[in-house]
């Protein structure tokens, strides 16, 4: 059934804008969230005054502050908090969901007891409702300007992906399908680890070359780990894998990065996050793949680095110089295994 009633849950910058390209394809959309000034705002002047201030919303877009108003009868329903809130949103949801109401999470982050992603809560708690994953180069800034973009949608319910695409394509927006939805899901969750790296790199002052380096090298490195976890390396080439790598590692629009700049400037990490104010995922993200790292004996140097700086203090240079010492390594580890060099 083609989704002609959306929800979207949470109201900061990547459920706006997911909510309004839907109104922007005259699908009747609800958007929920806590906080009841900003509701008023979308209501009356069509604006998300705390996250998106510079962006006139479609004026059909509703916000509500009522979980029922939102969920009741919607087709689809996204999810677009940060991992952390996830479960707590789902176990309010749940009580009104009814099976075949599509779950689609935006949310690109791990939920440690478990090392779990978000489709598998969705799964957990919402086994009647199809899951899907949605990721991608999408920074939301950017697609609020309605600047062209494209994204994945990854279900494995064939229905859904179709109805996800019909739903979000538009002039400005595209939407490719994959199938390896474990894979697509858990790229956009570590590549935020990479982009807070790039931005020690950046504040460094580092060369075009060592930018490179990193950018490749966490990508050799992010697709040893989910083929480790089970995920299809293939998938890693795609807009989910290289393309939100790429604008995540090169962007200042990412928070991610700019935490890592703020860092690679000389501030702690509770200044740099006190500062952006908005989530930057790949904090908590490092922690939980670093301990499953050591946990499954995956080699992964720039996460190790990466955790030093954060948690102990070191010297962001030391992350791009630990690539430079240890054992001569392969380049395409699926070309040639690294015990093969
Ligand atoms: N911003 C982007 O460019 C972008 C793009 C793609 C994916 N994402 C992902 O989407 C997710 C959300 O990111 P964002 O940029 O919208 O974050 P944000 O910081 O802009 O907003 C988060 C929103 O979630 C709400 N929230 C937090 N906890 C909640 C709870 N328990 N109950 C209800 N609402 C709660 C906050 O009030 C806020 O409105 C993240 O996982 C992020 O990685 C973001
Ligand atoms: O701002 P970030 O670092 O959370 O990145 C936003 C999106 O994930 C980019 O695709």
């Amino acid at each position: 059934m083609a989704i002609r009633k959306a929800a979207v849950i949470g109201g900061g910058s990547f459920g706006t804008v997911v909510a309004n390209i839907l109104a922007d394809n005259n699908i009747d959309t609800t958007i929920w969230m806590r906080n009841e000034d900003i509701a008023a705002s979308i209501n009356q002047q069509h604006i998300n005054p705390q996250y998106l201030p510079g962006t006139d919303l479609n004026p059909s877009l509703v916000a509500t502050n009522e979980l029922e108003t939102a969920v009741d009868g919607a087709d689809a329903v996204f999810i677009s908090v940060p991992s952390k809130s996830v479960r707590e949103v789902l176990e309010k949801i749940r009580p009104r969901l009814t099976a075949g109401q599509a779950l689609i999470s935006t949310t690109k982050g791990i939920e440690p007891d478990g090392f779990l992603l978000m489709s598998q809560v969705m799964n957990e708690l919402c086994p009647n409702n199809p899951a899907g994953v949605l990721s991608g180069p999408n920074l939301a800034k950017e697609i609020a300007k309605r600047e062209l973009a494209a994204t994945v949608i990854a279900s494995e319910d064939s229905d859904l992906r179709r109805n996800v695409q019909q739903a979000l394509s538009c002039s400005y927006f595209r939407v490719y399908a994959s199938n390896d939805l474990f894979g697509v899901e858990l790229s956009g969750a570590l590549k935020n680890i990479y982009a807070i790296v790039s931005g020690f790199v950046a504040a460094l002052g580092m060369g075009e070359n060592t930018k490179a380096m990193i950018i490749t090298r966490s990508l050799a490195e992010m697709s040893r780990f989910a083929v480790a976890m089970g995920a299809n390396p293939l998938t890693f080439l795609g807009l989910a894998g290289v393309g939100d790598l790429v604008v995540t590692c090169m962007s200042p629009l990412s928070r991610n990065y700019r935490v890592g700049y703020a860092i690679g400037q000389g501030q702690s990490l509770d200044q740099a996050v006190a500062e952006l104010g908005e989530v930057a995922e790949g904090v908590n993200t490092l922690r939980y793949v670093r301990a499953k790292a050591l946990e499954s004996s995956i080699y992964m140097p720039l996460v190790m680095g990466a955790y030093e700086v954060l948690f102990n203090g070191a010297d962001p240079r030391v992350v791009a110089q630990g690539l430079m010492t240890g054992e001569h390594a392969s380049d395409v580890e699926f070309a040639l295994p690294r015990n093969e060099i």
